[in-house]
């Protein structure tokens, strides 16, 4: 299934590296010393309950927070020591849809290309191109606010595409979408893993024997799970069964 099946994995450059990170809110630790990669080319699905620390490690990735301990690498930059570097290969979906809900979409791609530093022919190209492959032309001058919650999710996804990114992570881009746009969305992402690699959050486990290359999964900010999916089935043949061995969340 996975554009690994020929063993080459380790010969791949990692695109995305957790080294040892570690996020603390006090006493709290929301994720604890989790180290994976994802090699160029891979889409590896991140999973865990609510809570687990998906997002708080998604954000360290990303540089947007700080770790406590550990170190993030994009395409080998240091997220906190270079993230500029690392962010001209990274496309970030947050959790809560785009930013600036006030502006059209074509206004928050026109601010997002600013400041990525596209020039203006690039930038007229880039933001036509993410239009049209998010297929957002029906709502491109309308606030975002007022788009539901599919059209949003798309918004945000062409933001994270504007800049031709090889490397996105995306925190649950099917989240809370109905089954047709949950369709759409695995469109776009079937097409996007033919060029680019992926760490893409999820509750959804079809989604995962659907796309995956790999699962790293986590439970209360530690790792407890890094592997294919035949292996995640050798624990149980049922996912939801594994997960549940895993996590002990059902
Ligand atoms: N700023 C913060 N201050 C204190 N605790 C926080 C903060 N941000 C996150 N947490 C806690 O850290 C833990 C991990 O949260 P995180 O959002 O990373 O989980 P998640 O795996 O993404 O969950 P979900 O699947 O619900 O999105 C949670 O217990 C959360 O309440």
């Amino acid at each position: 299934m996975g554009n690994q099946s020929d063993g080459s994995q380790s010969t791949r450059r990692p695109m995305i590296e957790a080294v040892g990170l570690s996020k603390f809110y006090g006493p709290f630790a929301a994720a604890r010393d989790v180290t994976f990669q994802v090699n160029e080319g891979e889409l590896v699905a991140f999973l865990g309950p609510n809570g687990a620390g998906k997002s708080t490690t998604m954000k360290m990735l990303t540089g947007y927070l700080a770790p406590s301990e550990g170190t993030a690498r994009i395409a080998g930059h240091d997220m906190t020591a270079d993230r500029i570097a690392g962010s001209r290969h990274l496309g970030y979906l947050p959790e809560n849809g785009p930013l600036y809900p006030e502006m059209t979409p074509v206004a928050m791609l026109d601010f997002f290309a600013e400041a990525r530093g596209l020039d203006a022919r690039r930038k007229k190209d880039r933001i036509e191109a993410v239009i049209e492959l998010c297929d957002l032309s029906t709502v491109a001058h309308k606030p975002t606010a007022k788009l539901s919650k599919g059209f949003k999710q798309r918004v945000g996804m062409a933001q994270a595409l504007l800049h031709e990114p090889d490397v996105l992570i995306l925190d649950e881009p099917t989240a809370g979408l109905d089954p047709n746009q949950i369709r759409e969305v695995r469109k776009t992402m079937r097409k996007l893993r033919e060029t680019k690699t992926i760490l893409l959050s999820t509750h959804i486990l079809q989604e995962v024997e659907a796309m995956a290359d790999r699962v790293v999964m986590i439970n209360e900010g530690r790792k407890v799970f890094d592997g294919d999916v035949s292996e995640l089935r050798a624990i149980n043949a049922d996912l939801d069964h594994a997960f549940h061995k895993l996590t002990g969340v059902a």
